[in-house]
């Protein structure tokens, strides 16, 4: 029988017994609140922080605050099967870790602890490129589990084709190729503390470890950190890639592709005709444009477009079952989880994700039989109400 991941409940009611309770709470309405007690200001209001007025984050969670489950009952969804294959590969849940940068600012082992939590669970981590540890760190860390890798394209085609040569003898099988980051958005929580991780190193491993991008530098990061991190801020911010060059990853990249940060309805029809195999309807967790609409919003016009055609994945807001099953209900295949694991991360480490994310999986669990179904491909939008 498939494992029952709301057993998660039974195991803290039975901890109460014990006299123990949970290190931390994974209410959605406290948990970035006991985040903002353990980090730095600085890594916190990064990590929290939106574009310009926040509107988009906003508008992410009245998304989804807009469609109401609509319960069955007698439906026989006692036991249930969370399962869900993406591009040929069976994952326990239809959930995965969000591509998510500069670990290292939340917790000391940052990506390593992320990559022990997401293989204890059989859980896609999606290594960013932005990460604190190398590729081949990360991979050594995560065992067995399944990988991902997020690509956020630099300018110079050769240090490209390195970065993915190395994720794929890593052993990472799909890629996520991120294009509504190809600059930094107007951030004020930074701006106004003046801080940015990467300036400081942080976040700028995976380059630096690499020899076609050493090959560019004057004299090795180990001697000259600055002149670095410079030739890293001209090649990765600021590019100006189309998609008529879309090919070039396709010729670097032998496994799946998706594009993250699609948003549009003939983006996505781009998507398609170039190839891809999947993409992420995203907004980046409102980082990048303020005013920009609830990433939920975009998703069912997108799905109906091109689900059929290629794979639709979501992110930007989800942070309960609930929400996991309204965007699959909506046409997501799965779910890209963000925030709420680097909170965890920050607040307890390897053992902070894993309880975020158990926390999450039984309450997707449990939402999904209650509300009566048994699997996610039962879901449709006839599951939800729109207010
Ligand atoms: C601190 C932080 C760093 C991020 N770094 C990356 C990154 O390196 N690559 C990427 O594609 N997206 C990155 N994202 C965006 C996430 O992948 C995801 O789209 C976003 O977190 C979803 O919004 P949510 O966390 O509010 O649900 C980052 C987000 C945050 C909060
Ligand atoms: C090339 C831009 C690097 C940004 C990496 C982190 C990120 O995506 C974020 O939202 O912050």
């Amino acid at each position: 029988m498939a494992e029952r991941f709301g057993g998660y409940q039974n195991e803290i009611y039975l901890q109460g017994l014990a006299g123990t309770t949970p290190a931390f709470s994974t209410d959605p309405t406290t948990l970035d609140g006991a985040a903002s007690g353990v980090l730095t200001p600085e890594a916190y209001g990064y990590v929290a922080g939106g574009a310009g007025s926040g509107a988009t984050m906003h508008a992410n969670r009245e998304a989804f605050d807009r469609w109401k489950i609509v319960p069955r009952m007698l439906t026989g969804a006692t036991e249930r099967d969370l399962s869900t294959t993406l591009f040929g590969a069976t994952l326990p849940v239809p959930v995965l870790l969000a591509p998510i940068g500069v670990q290292t600012i939340v917790h000391p082992e940052g990506e390593l602890a992320t990559a022990r939590a997401a293989a204890a669970l059989g859980v896609p981590m999606i290594l960013s490129t932005a990460s604190a540890h190398t590729i081949e760190e990360v991979a050594e860390a995560g065992g067995d589990g399944p990988r991902w890798f997020q690509l956020y394209w630099p300018s110079d085609d050769e240090v490209c084709a390195s970065i993915l040569a190395r994720a794929r003898a890593a052993g990472y099988s799909t890629l996520v190729v991120t294009l509504d980051t190809w600059t930094l958005a107007w951030r004020p929580q930074d701006l106004d503390r003046a801080y940015l991780p990467f300036l400081k190193g942080e976040g700028t491993a995976i380059p630096l470890s690499d020899p076609a991008f050493r090959a560019r530098l004057p004299r090795p990061p180990e001697e000259d950190l600055p002149s670095a991190i410079l030739q890293w801020v001209g090649m990765f911010t600021g590019t100006d890639h189309t998609w008529e060059q879309l090919p070039l990853i396709r010729k670097l990249w032998d496994g799946p592709i998706l594009l993250k940060g699609i948003q549009h309805v003939d983006d996505a029809r781009r998507a398609v005709a170039a190839g891809m195999d999947g993409i992420v309807v995203s907004n980046h967790g409102g980082r990048q444009v303020d005013g920009a609409l609830g990433a939920l919003d975009a998703l069912p016009g997108i799905a109906q477009a091109v689900g059929e055609k290629i794979e639709v994945l979501f992110d930007s807001g989800v942070r309960t079952g609930a929400d996991v099953l309204k965007a699959l209900a909506l046409g997501a295949k799965a779910v890209l989880l963000g925030r709420p694991f680097v909170y965890g991360l920050g607040l307890a480490g390897e053992e902070g994700v894993r309880h975020v994310l158990r926390s999450l999986l039984a309450d997707f669990d449990l939402t999904l039989g209650l509300s009566g179904h048994r699997r996610p491909a039962e879901l449709s939008p006839a599951a939800l109400h729109r207010d």
